[in-house]
């Protein structure tokens, strides 16, 4: 969109532009993605190191101007380190030379600014040191925070890269001392690794952190702190007594991912919900790998909850009874209504996510899966019929009627619902094409098939007898 807006200004400066082609070279820019290295780096030694992997960002060119290409320099390379200790960076930016092509040349400093802001330094001395001189900056900004969990959560194991003693859930209120700096200092990674992510504001005294943290014991000196991961979570006021808490950013930093550490995090949080009785604990847009994440975790937590099992025997028997799909009215396989309530009061988990975690509860109670899995499609497809057009296969449907009107014509229409088998008369348009749209239920109950059985082979494969 903004693209489309440049180019359409381009348009309009045409005259101007092209006297300036007749005296400057084509330059056809190189993608900020392909010229940026990034690395994690925590010791001076690691700078010149070839062993040190450089991370993948969510997506550099978002950071510069217009088409998120570089112009005006000719074998362009930029390295940026950045201090896992300290959270300084550095940009080692070179080049053959400027060319002042027809787009100019761009002003790559500024353009880091955006993202790296206070953080970078300016020369590579400078950033040296703060090896040395920032060596105890994470320690001391958390030495006010509230250490809400040591070690590993009961039953949960993280990988040997960190020793369980060493790490350290703490929790700051953003307005506590020192919590703001912190933060301000997280921000590059946030931007670059947490997609479609946007700074929390850090004057909103309802944002906490919860920091997870390595603590490396040293000879002779104060133990090092290294930040490992974390996540910022909002909490809320909820009528008329009960407070929510809402999961908005979770970062593990790019080395310590895949290796149980996010999962961790996310258990001691779920812990904190239960101890301190929220209302219950929410996560703000979560991405398709976090979601698969926090479902195997609440499965698991499900699996074990004693209460909602009757519910969910219930749900089996119906399903194992006779063939489902054959039926005129499919039965709802959603959960009765104390046990939604049971498991917010109790686990905290919100209904929209136990409604999903839900099927998965049943598919794993299905046996044998295969003899039932024709029955089990058809009951999810009709749970994504619903979710995606608000209907179950036999209620009334949407229609949407043309109103003449001398105002904006062809945004005049009214959208309302027919009684049961009520047909379309002619002045009445159905608003979805029939065939396509069965066609995309399909194919969406399939997608949701899919993440069910990666969740159920997930929790199986590392807890098979709960
Ligand atoms: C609200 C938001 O902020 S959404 C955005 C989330 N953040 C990002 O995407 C930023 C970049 N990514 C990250 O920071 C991290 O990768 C996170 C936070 C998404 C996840 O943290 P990680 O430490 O990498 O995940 P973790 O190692 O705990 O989980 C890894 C695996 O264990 C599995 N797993 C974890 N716990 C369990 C469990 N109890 N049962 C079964 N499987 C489990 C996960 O499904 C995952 O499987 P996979 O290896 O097939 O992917």
């Amino acid at each position: 969109m903004v693209q489309k807006q440049q180019s359409t200004a381009a348009l309009g400066a045409e005259p101007k532009k092209r006297r300036r082609v007749g005296f400057s070279p084509a330059d056809i820019g190189v993608e900020a993605n392909e010229c940026i290295k990034i690395y994690l780096v925590s010791s001076k030694e690691e700078l010149d190191s070839t062993e040190i992997p450089c991370v993948n960002p969510v997506d550099l060119n978002d950071f510069f101007d217009g088409d998120g290409k570089i112009y005006g320099y000719q074998d362009l390379k930029i390295n940026v380190w950045i201090n896992r200790i300290s959270l300084h960076s550095y940009a080692d930016i070179t080049y053959q030379r400027t060319i002042n092509g027809d787009k100019g040349i761009t002003d790559i400093n500024s353009a880091l600014k955006k993202i790296f802001g206070e953080t970078i330094v300016a020369n590579k001395d400078e950033f040296l040191q703060t090896f040395s001189t920032e060596r105890d900056f994470i320690r001391n900004m958390v030495s006010n925070g509230e250490v809400i969990h040591t070690g590993v959560v009961d039953g949960s194991s993280v990988n040997a890269q960190v020793a369980p003693s060493d790490l350290q859930v703490l929790r700051m209120e953003i307005g506590s001392p020192n919590a703001g700096l912190l933060y301000s200092r997280l921000v590059p990674l946030v931007l670059l690794f947490v997609d479609g992510s946007n700074p929390i504001d850090v004057t909103d005294p309802d944002w906490h952190l919860y920091l997870l943290v390595q603590k490396k014991d040293e000879k002779e000196e104060e133990p090092l702190y290294q930040i490992v991961g974390f996540t910022a979570i909002y909490k809320f006021y909820r009528y008329p007594d009960r407070l929510r808490m809402r999961l908005s950013q979770i970062l593990v930093l790019p080395s310590f991912q895949g290796k149980g550490f996010g999962s961790h995090l996310l258990e001691v949080v779920n812990k904190v919900a239960v101890a301190e009785n929220v209302y219950d604990l929410t996560v703000e847009e979560p991405s398709e790998k976090f979601q698969h994440i926090r479902t195997c975790i609440d499965i698991n937590r499900l699996r074990a909850f004693d209460p909602i099992k009757p519910a969910i025997d219930a749900a089996i028997q119906t399903l194992t009874k006779g063939k489902l799909s054959k039926k005129a009215e499919m039965p709802r396989f959603t959960p009765p209504l104390n046990a939604i309530e049971n498991v917010r009061e109790s686990l905290k988990i919100n209904k929209k996510h136990f409604l999903k975690c839900w099927e998965i509860l049943i598919y794993l109670a299905l046996e044998p899966i295969d003899k039932y899995m024709e029955d089990y499609t058809s009951v999810i497809t009709n749970h994504v019929r619903t979710d995606i057009l608000g209907k179950d296969i036999e209620t009334p449907k949407k229609q949407v009627v043309d109103v003449p009107s001398s105002f904006a014509p062809e945004a005049s229409f009214v959208v309302f619902k027919s009684g049961s088998g009520e047909e379309a008369n002619s002045n009445v348009q159905v608003e979805e094409n029939k065939p396509d749209q069965e066609e995309q239920l399909k194919q969406l109950a399939e997608e949701r098939i899919r993440e069910i059985r990666l969740v159920a082979e997930s929790v199986t494969s590392i807890s098979p007898n709960v």
